[in-house]
């Protein structure tokens, strides 16, 4: 499903979570929306997923609004931080609500990731730890199969292995049949290599849109003579540098065979490397 998002401004009260915000997600990728506290991460996956309406301008699916459209909505899938279900429902109750809104729904999936992650069908919401409720979450958000599945920072609680089991079936999913994911994050370097794209957005405006294939192409460490590596990045982009002991390396955007062919040594930056820099600096 292709999604437009269309000069889209939140405002609440006397704050702009969003500040005329467009871009387009053209087809089924997985996408990393990144930035820091209070970037306006959830405010754009709650628009987009119907649960608000923008101040001004729209976010269009395939060309309609989905705020208030069910056909739309049963064809996106929002796994929020927590509170996600109701407290006195059982979890095979949720799931059962769940198998019926999405028509996508995949109850083989749920049952083998219930399995997976030791959840007691009879139990209620409100007894779950905060590591369960999200693994009920991802376990909803994997089997809906929504064409849309937008995870917001769904693992709180969830300790290093679980997760780990999460982002291994959701690129086996993913392999077998390409959907949107939207995956918000701060725990950048854990997952950062699933990305296929990445926006990052800070207070509240899109300050990149970058396929992950060419950030990872586009930059590159350059080192040698700090005298010689000063020379060479005067003219150039650079991310960040550090000196020691009459050494220097910067992290510089653009070609890397320039810097080979001014003798110095050039490599690749691994991408959660960058990528937490650039958060980091956009939002600073
Ligand atoms: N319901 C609301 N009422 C008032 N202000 C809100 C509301 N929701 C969000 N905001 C404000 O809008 C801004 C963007 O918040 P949002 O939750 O979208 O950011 P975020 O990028 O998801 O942040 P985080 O990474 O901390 O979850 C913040 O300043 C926040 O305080």
């Amino acid at each position: 499903m292709k999604i437009d998002v269309e000069h889209v401004t939140k405002i609440y009260k006397d704050t702009k979570a969003l500040d005329d915000v467009s871009f387009t997600l053209s087809e089924p990728k997985i996408y990393g929306l990144l930035g820091r506290n209070g970037a306006g991460k959830t405010t754009f996956m709650e628009i987009l997923s119907g649960h608000i309406l923008a101040s001004d301008g729209e976010v269009l699916i395939d060309g309609e609004n989905p705020f208030d459209n069910q056909r739309l909505t049963e064809s996106i899938c929002l796994i929020k931080e927590g509170d996600n279900f109701k407290k006195d429902l059982k979890i095979k109750n949720v799931l059962r609500i769940y198998a019926y809104f999405y028509p996508t729904w995949d109850q083989e999936l749920a049952d083998e990731l219930i399995r997976e992650y030791n959840l007691n069908p009879n139990a209620k919401v409100k007894a779950l730890s905060k590591g369960m409720a999200s693994a009920l979450g991802i376990i909803v958000g994997l089997a809906s199969k929504a064409p849309i599945t937008i995870f917001d920072e769904p693992y709180i609680g969830l300790d290093a292995a679980a997760r780990k089991t999460f982002y291994d079936i959701l690129l086996e999913e993913y392999q077998a049949e390409q959907r949107t994911i939207i995956f918000s994050t701060h725990l950048i370097d854990e997952v950062s290599l699933m990305f296929e794209e990445v926006l990052i957005l800070q207070d509240g405006k899109l300050v990149m849109q970058q396929q992950a294939d060419a950030l990872r192409d586009n930059a590159y460490a350059v080192s040698g003579a700090t005298k010689d590596v000063e020379t060479f990045i005067e003219d150039k982009e650079v991310i960040q540098s550090k000196q020691l002991a009459g050494m220097m390396t910067a992290y510089v955007y653009g070609n890397m065979e320039q810097a080979k062919s001014a003798g110095l040594t050039a490599e690749g930056i691994p991408i959660q490397e960058l990528m937490i820099y650039l958060t980091e600096n956009k939002g600073a």
